[in-house]
């Protein structure tokens, strides 16, 4: 786990640098997380993985709202998030909870068609095939369900799309904040992490790892590594385990039928590993 290493070699400084927001156009909200990324955006300011834990063993969540470390700040709350599909009304999203802190890693797994992707469209774009019909969303104190995509950027998320391999301009990220950082350098300024550089605090990645082999999914561990510091936070949609065993997430999220029907620490991707999603929805 390279990525670990590189990142707990460096010490953190006594307050972390300025963030700098609104540094890039709203587009930014889409950018690729890039397979070949390397490990030299791990922010020197980054603290110890490890440090980061959930004080959650495990349990049964049906309101994962319950807190994970109180004396952290929340960045994302969910709560009751209900949604349908615009044309027919079908209910996909039924009552989700969810509280995403500063600093953490979260995992969301789950069988093939349990909307964690609706979940993801709805938060990050509110995404015109699906309508809210409950609950609320609120990113740094905000109703993100209030705000038009792009102001959902300019008040700090980023989002990646599947399948990044096969989006052009897979570089532009490492591009831009290599740019950057050598501006920084230059005037003698901390160099600064790629969210930062983005200006975001929470980057949803949504299956980033579909359709990778071991090796770009490594480069893909370091590149999701690199956008951590003590501020910024990464919600991961994932089908595969083994993305799971090169990040290792603060918490990891079953999503069924809607619902987050548990929340664990990152032992229960062994759990599903060894016994499957049908051993957790019949416990
Ligand atoms: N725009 C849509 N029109 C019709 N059905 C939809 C639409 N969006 C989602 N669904 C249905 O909602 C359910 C949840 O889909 P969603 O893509 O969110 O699941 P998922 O957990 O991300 O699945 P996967 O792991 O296969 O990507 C599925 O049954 C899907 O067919």
């Amino acid at each position: 786990m390279a990525w670990q290493i590189q990142c707990t070699a460096s010490s953190p400084p006594a307050s972390p640098p300025p963030f700098t927001p609104k540094c890039l156009p709203p587009r930014s909200l889409f950018f690729t997380l890039s397979a070949t990324s390397s490990s030299r955006f791990c922010p020197p300011h980054m603290p110890s993985l490890r440090s980061v834990t959930c004080s959650l063993s495990a349990v049964e969540s049906p309101t994962s709202t319950a807190g994970l470390d109180d004396s952290k700040t929340p960045l994302l709350e969910v709560k009751g998030l209900t949604a349908v599909i615009a044309e027919t009304k079908q209910e996909i999203l039924k009552g989700v909870n969810l509280v995403v802190h500063q600093g953490e890693i979260h995992a969301i797994m789950g069988k093939n068609g349990s909307g964690k992707s609706t979940f993801s469209k709805v938060v990050l774009v509110g995404h015109p095939d699906y309508e809210v019909t409950g609950g609320s969303v609120v990113f740094k104190g905000e109703n993100l369900l209030d705000m038009e995509p792009e102001e959902r950027s300019l008040a700090g998320l980023f989002m990646s799309f599947q399948a990044p391999i096969e989006i052009p301009g897979v570089n532009n990220i490492d591009f831009l904040h290599m740019a950057y950082n050598a501006r920084r350098k230059k005037l003698g300024e901390p160099e600064l992490g790629p969210l930062e550089v983005l200006g975001a605090d929470l980057a949803i990645l949504d299956e980033i790892d579909s359709g990778l082999d071991i090796d770009a999914l490594r480069d893909v561990a370091k590149a999701v590594n690199g956008l951590l510091t003590p501020k910024n936070s990464v919600l991961m949609i994932t089908h595969y385990r083994r993305l799971l065993e090169v990040i290792k997430p603060t918490c990891i999220h079953i999503m069924e039928d809607g619902r987050i029907i548990k929340t664990g620490d990152s032992s229960l991707a062994k759990v599903l590993e060894e016994k499957g999603y049908t051993s957790i929805s019949a416990e």
